[in-house]
């Protein structure tokens, strides 16, 4: 059965990059879905949006909803401070098991835990199953449907805290009009969006961070 993009984004990875190395990981990545096959990474001109939040933000529990095939939460992990950790939930377990593969390569697994299941299903254990108290970064990058249920079952669930800062992708392209309305006429979060580009293309996109103000 011929290979999957995705095990072909784990050859090139696993063939080319430097192990232990994230940023050689990384520009693997984009590098070949730049120029051999496009796939949904949030990709260099976003990730140094997401670069820039995380770096301001310092966080030291994260949750990312969408794992794919690693890209981002090697981004991710690869700047967070030596106890910090990300937890990453991820339904496809192909992807999973690739993403799986990528992080280990980049030498970042020691802070990442792949969670696989539907994001509705895992986000009401993480207290209890996965010791999480407070999430002080959450990356949605999954599906535009679930990023307005997703946020509001992370409210419900405890898991936000005054200054909890959520990062969404993909608000103009592919889009998620339900969660933008959701969000910005909330009173309980202050948004600001970053413009930028579709990952490897010329199509607008941008990325959306809300700050949680706290339950009053
Ligand atoms: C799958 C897909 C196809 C797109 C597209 O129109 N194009 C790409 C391919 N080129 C060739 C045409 C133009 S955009 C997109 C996409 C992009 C993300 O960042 C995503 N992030 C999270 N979850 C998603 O489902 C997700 C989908
Ligand atoms: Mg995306």
């Amino acid at each position: 059965m011929d290979q999957s993009k995705e095990q072909r984004i784990l050859n090139t990875v696993s063939y080319n990059a430097i192990k232990g190395n994230p940023e050689s990981v990384l520009d693997c990545i984009d590098k070949y879905c730049s120029k051999s096959e496009w796939a949904m990474n949030v990709g260099d001109e976003k990730g140094l949006i997401l670069d820039k939040i995380v770096e301001e933000t310092n966080p030291s529990v994260v949750l990312e909803l969408g794992t794919y095939c690693g890209y981002s939460a090697i981004r991710i992990a690869r700047l967070l401070k030596p106890k910090a950790r990300l937890l990453t939930i991820e339904f496809n377990p192909e992807f999973a098991s690739i993403a799986k593969e990528i992080i280990e390569i980049a030498g970042v697994n020691d802070k990442v835990t792949i969670l696989e299941g539907h994001s509705e299903d895992i986000i009401p254990q993480l207290k209890k199953k996965y010791e999480v108290e407070k999430l002080d970064f959450v990356f949605l990058d999954h599906w535009k449907e679930r990023y307005a249920p997703d946020t509001i079952l992370l409210e419900e669930c405890g898991l936000l805290r005054k200054g909890s800062v959520l990062l969404a992708d993909n608000i103009i392209y592919p889009g998620a009009p339900e969660f933008i309305k959701y969000i910005r006429n909330n009173k309980h979060f202050e948004c600001t969006t970053f413009l930028s580009h579709l990952e490897y293309m010329k199509v607008e996109d941008a990325m959306e961070k809300a700050v949680y103000l706290g339950p009053e």
